[in-house]
């Protein structure tokens, strides 16, 4: 299980220049907006193109510039949960959850789905639509779309930015559940620093295109941060960067 990647690429006021290889169970990419968090989950799931590199998931080979290959979004085994959870309106919750199970037959995609369903505790409200739910409530749809797939990566970009702080907590330790029975890799995009250290175990730190740091959460820092944090003396250089002082 590990993620490789190598990305360069050109916009047009910004360079993206990422090399990062993990085989952490959960990885979050932290930094400011705009540092190009988004821009590689985007490379990652092939919704954008690098210019030059490579992105290896497992034996895998997703791209490869001097190869020439680039595998088609829907070929690379990743989930996705966007910012806005992107559901379907049109689709009740279950049509959501089961959507990407087309071919299979009816029976097994209904039992793969209520499972689902049950794993983020909402059966009694399978046969509403998305405007019908609660921000919480979509966000647990959208990630029970994407897990029905068995993705060997899962993509979460901000997944709580919509949320009120006390939902985002009870979200967070049900979010911890749900992946603690998921086999493949997460990697989560935030830039809250408590969700990072809550959610994932090492924690990749961006600025201006570039991971400037990429270390379990514990070293980076020895204690939880919540009040105060404070940053282990080998990462001191970061700490203006993290509005820490
Ligand atoms: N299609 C595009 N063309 C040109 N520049 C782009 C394009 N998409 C993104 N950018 C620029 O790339 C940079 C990185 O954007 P990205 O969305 O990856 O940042 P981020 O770290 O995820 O920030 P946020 O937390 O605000 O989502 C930004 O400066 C953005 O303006």
């Amino acid at each position: 299980m590990a993620i490789d990647l190598d990305i360069h690429k050109q916009l047009d006021k910004f360079r993206l220049d990422i090399h990062l290889h993990t085989d952490e169970k959960k990885l979050c990419l932290f930094g400011p907006s705009g540092a190009g968090k988004t821009m590689t989950l985007n490379c990652i799931a092939g919704l954008e193109t690098p210019d030059e590199g490579y992105i290896r998931v497992n034996d895998t080979v997703y791209f490869h510039s001097e190869e020439r290959c680039n595998i088609p979004p829907a070929k690379r085994k990743i989930g996705y949960v966007f910012q806005n959870y992107a559901l379907f309106p049109h689709m009740t919750v279950l049509q959501n959850i089961i959507f990407g199970l087309r071919r299979l037959p009816k029976k097994k995609q209904l039992e793969r789905g209520e499972h689902f369903l049950e794993v983020i505790r909402l059966t009694a409200q399978k046969d509403r639509y998305p405007s019908q739910l609660s921000g919480g409530q979509q966000q647990r749809v959208a990630l029970a779309r994407s897990l029905i797939l068995e993705p060997d990566v899962l993509l979460m970009d901000e997944p709580f930015s919509a949320l009120d702080y006390s939902l985002k907590k009870e979200l967070k330790e049900e979010l911890l559940a749900i992946l603690s029975n998921y086999s493949g890799q997460t990697v989560f995009v935030t830039h809250n620093l408590e969700e990072a250290y809550d959610i994932c175990d090492s924690i990749a730190i961006y600025s201006e295109g570039h991971i400037i740091a990429l270390d379990k959460k514990t070293k980076l820092f020895p204690e939880p941060p919540q009040v105060r944090v404070s940053i282990a003396p080998e990462y001191t250089h970061l700490a203006e960067l993290l509005r820490l002082d």
